[in-house]
């Protein structure tokens, strides 16, 4: 079996792997892939504008002044002008009570300009999270957080309105070279609410085997090395070794790390939960930091904020 034809390992050819150790992996480039789907995403807008319907309309909310949440929502906004969709973006200071972002959340529920809503997070301490992405309007909620999106998405048989962006970015990343993922052994490390969860409910529906992993796992590395697909969403810069991987296996690093780098106009440089530079010399294909997940992210969004625009088309 050949790693770049999408098939799936089997431990009875992980050992002749092995000794194909210098063979480097392949890419796989998210920030081109983004690219793409922004094109077909202006294309689907300037459709809908030549049909005399208004331009779908993003609303971002952030709380609080948390340097990168205003980064990302800088770059959401910046994406969104790309394609024609409306961008609208709220800022409420970090003491902002629970019912000024009720407040403001119901209004925008209420405008129809806007269709779909994203509450950046996390939101600063003392606000109830819980309660703000329950109070957005589940038609607009193109983050899929809405509690009853994120329980149809659990369910079988269920269809959730919207699919959380990261994940959705992840899935769309790892079909792309894997397109049948029946049978295989995906690892998640990490279980949050935005990315680790949603990514393992989406493998499972995708009929992939799951192990989710967390703090409390035991023989991290040795689960890690059963993947045929790893997706590493920890938050812990370089985590993964080129030891946890399984030959030829589909990584995909979700971790967005910032470490000092004095070399950097920025004074950092950013690097993924997997240590790239050796891992790429095992895995079958590999998602860059920069360029992979992050950009799919945001492409995601984009989608999904289209898909709300035509579901409140009359
Ligand atoms: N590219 C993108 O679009 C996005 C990137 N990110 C990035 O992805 C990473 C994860 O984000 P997020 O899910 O929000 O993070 P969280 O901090 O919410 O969750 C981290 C998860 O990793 C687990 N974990 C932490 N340390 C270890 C460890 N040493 N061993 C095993 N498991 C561990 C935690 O376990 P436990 O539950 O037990 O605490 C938790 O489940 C971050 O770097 C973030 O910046 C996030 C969102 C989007
Ligand atoms: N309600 C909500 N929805 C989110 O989708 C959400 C959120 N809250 N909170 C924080 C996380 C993080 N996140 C990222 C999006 C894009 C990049 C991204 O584009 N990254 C670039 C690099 C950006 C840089 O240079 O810093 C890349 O990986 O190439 C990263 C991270 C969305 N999140």
């Amino acid at each position: 079996m050949n790693r770049r034809n999408g098939s799936i390992m089997t431990s009875n050819t992980l050992s002749a792997k092995k000794e194909e150790h210098n063979m480097p992996a392949q890419i796989l480039d998210g920030a081109a892939m983004a690219e793409k789907i922004r094109q077909q995403i202006a294309q689907e807008v300037a459709q809908r504008l030549a049909e005399g319907k208004p331009a779908p309309g993003l609303a971002t909310v952030l709380v609080g002044d948390n340097p990168a949440s205003q980064v990302y929502v800088k770059s959401k906004h910046k994406a969104c002008q790309q394609v024609g969709i409306r961008s609208m973006g709220y800022e409420l200071p970090a003491t902002a009570s629970q019912q000024e972002v009720m407040d403001l959340v119901k209004r925008l529920n209420d405008d129809p300009a806007v269709n779909g809503i994203l509450v950046q997070l996390p939101l600063p301490s003392g606000l109830d999270e819980e309660k703000v992405l329950g109070a957005i309007s589940i038609e607009k909620d193109v983050d899929g957080f809405h509690p009853i999106n994120i329980g149809r998405l659990a369910q079988k048989g269920r269809e959730p309105l919207f699919v959380p962006c990261t994940p959705a970015g992840c899935m769309v990343l790892i079909e792309s070279v894997l397109p049948d993922l029946n049978g295989a052994n995906a690892v998640v490390l990490g279980r949050s609410n935005i990315v680790g969860m949603p990514v393992a409910l989406l493998l499972v529906r995708a009929n992939a085997t799951v192990t989710i992993c967390h703090s409390r796992t035991r023989n991290l590395k040795e689960v890690c090395r059963s993947a045929d697909v790893l997706v590493a969403a920890v938050g812990r810069a370089e985590m993964v070794r080129v030891d946890w991987v399984k030959p030829g296996a589909v990584v995909i690093d979700v971790g967005i790390n910032r470490v000092e780098d004095a070399t950097q106009p920025r004074g950092y440089r950013l690097v993924g939960d997997v240590a790239f530079d050796e891992v790429k010399d095992v895995a079958g294909w590999l998602t860059p930091v920069p360029g992979g997940v992050g950009p799919m992210t945001i492409a995601m969004l984009l989608q999904n904020t289209l898909r709300a625009a035509r579901l409140s088309d009359v």
